[in-house]
């Protein structure tokens, strides 16, 4: 009788032997080397695809802005750093220059601040932007501000509100940087929309419709460009562990002003950033950067919209009861 420990590394002796004798181990290596070569190939793609190249990032003082700004820098990009608070732009400016980056020659980033939500300020902005390095190769709509609240309460002003910051102004600021890309035949515009812009989740009413307008503007832009060699990419993350949900708008305007678990919970904004950083390497059109929750709700909302709009609904009543509780 032989035991089940004998068989077993009779058997791991047998599969050796043939590993060994025969073409596969050349052949497992060869793939293994291939696949490494390809990735660093990918790696080299990206990094001289931004480095050098002028990147302006709007809401950069804070969260997912200000870690692409680290990210982008220490790959090599001319940053144009905006938002609204000039002087955080201006000490984040001098943090980026006084640090070094490890073989990439790095640059000090421009700043101009303006307010995303003010229509007659983006003109401005726009040309303040295009004078600092000449041109722009990759324009970031980054800056946005979240909501919570019930439909029946929150006036029209706040709607209007998340509106002009996540889809108005940055639908403005693209359009008055598109026709120097044109004219250059070269340029990037990436928007950083949310799950939110595929899926609504009650009491989030403006903040989902402001996304979904925002995959939609981008998603035709797209399709425009393509004959000037602009490339357009939506990316749409789940939680990321920021201050959007501290500075997010209520229905009657103020501040919501608390940390919630699941953005607590979110992940870390570097990550989000470098995932960003290999997105544009690759040119890729529409990404999603979430967990598998967030990623199955798009699927369901598509394959099985009746059971998604249930479970939204039951979502809201437990978010009521909870709140009345
Ligand atoms: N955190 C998350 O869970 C997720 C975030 N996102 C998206 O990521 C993007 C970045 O948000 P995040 O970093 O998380 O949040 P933060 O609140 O940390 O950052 C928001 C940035 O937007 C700027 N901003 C807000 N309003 C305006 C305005 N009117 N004009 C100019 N700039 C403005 C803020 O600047 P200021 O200092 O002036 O307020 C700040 O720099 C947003 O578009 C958000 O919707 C998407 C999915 C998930
Ligand atoms: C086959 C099984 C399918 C299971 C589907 C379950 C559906 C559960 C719903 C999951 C909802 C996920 C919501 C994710 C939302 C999100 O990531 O939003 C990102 C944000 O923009 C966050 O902003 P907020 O201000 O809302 O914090």
């Amino acid at each position: 009788m032989v035991s089940a420990a004998t068989r077993k590394s009779l058997l791991r002796a047998r599969v050796m032997d043939f590993i060994t004798s025969t073409a596969i181990l050349p052949l497992l290596l060869g793939c293994v080397g291939l696949f490494s070569l390809f990735k660093l190939l990918q790696w080299l793609r990206m990094r001289a695809y931004i480095r050098n190249a002028v990147v302006v990032i709007t809401g950069a003082t804070s969260g997912l802005g200000r870690e692409c700004a680290r990210v982008f820098h220490a790959a090599g990009a001319r940053l144009v750093l905006c938002g609204r608070n000039a002087e955080a732009l201006e000490e984040l400016s001098r943090e980026l220059a006084a640090s070094r980056a490890p073989e990439v020659q790095t640059h000090k980033p421009y700043t101009v601040a303006f307010d995303l939500a003010d229509p007659g300020a983006i003109a401005g902005a726009a040309s303040e932007i295009l004078q600092c390095f000449g041109h722009v190769d990759v324009l970031i709509n980054n800056a946005g501000i979240s909501y919570r609240g019930a439909i029946v309460d929150t006036s029209p002003d706040v709607d209007k509100r998340v509106m002009e910051t996540n889809y108005f102004g940055p639908v403005a600021l693209t359009k008055a940087l598109l026709p120097a890309m044109i004219r250059r035949r070269q340029g990037h515009v990436v928007a950083i929309s949310s799950i939110q812009g595929k899926i609504s989740l009650p009491f989030r009413s403006a903040y989902a419709a402001s996304k979904h307008a925002t995959q939609a503007f981008f998603d035709c832009l797209r399709a425009e460009v393509e004959q000037h060699d602009i490339e357009v990419t939506v990316i749409s993350p789940g939680y990321i562990n920021t201050n959007l949900s501290l500075n997010a708008v209520t229905a009657d305007g103020s501040k919501y002003g608390v940390m919630d678990e699941t953005t607590a919970q979110g992940r870390s904004p570097v990550q989000v950033a470098q995932d960003i950083l290999a997105a544009l390497g690759k040119k890729k059109k529409d990404v999603v950067l979430a967990d598998l929750m967030p990623s199955l709700a798009v699927y369901l909302r598509t394959l099985a919209p009746g059971l998604f709009f249930r479970l939204m609904a039951s979502r809201a009543r437990k978010e009521r009861k909870s709140k009345h509780s």
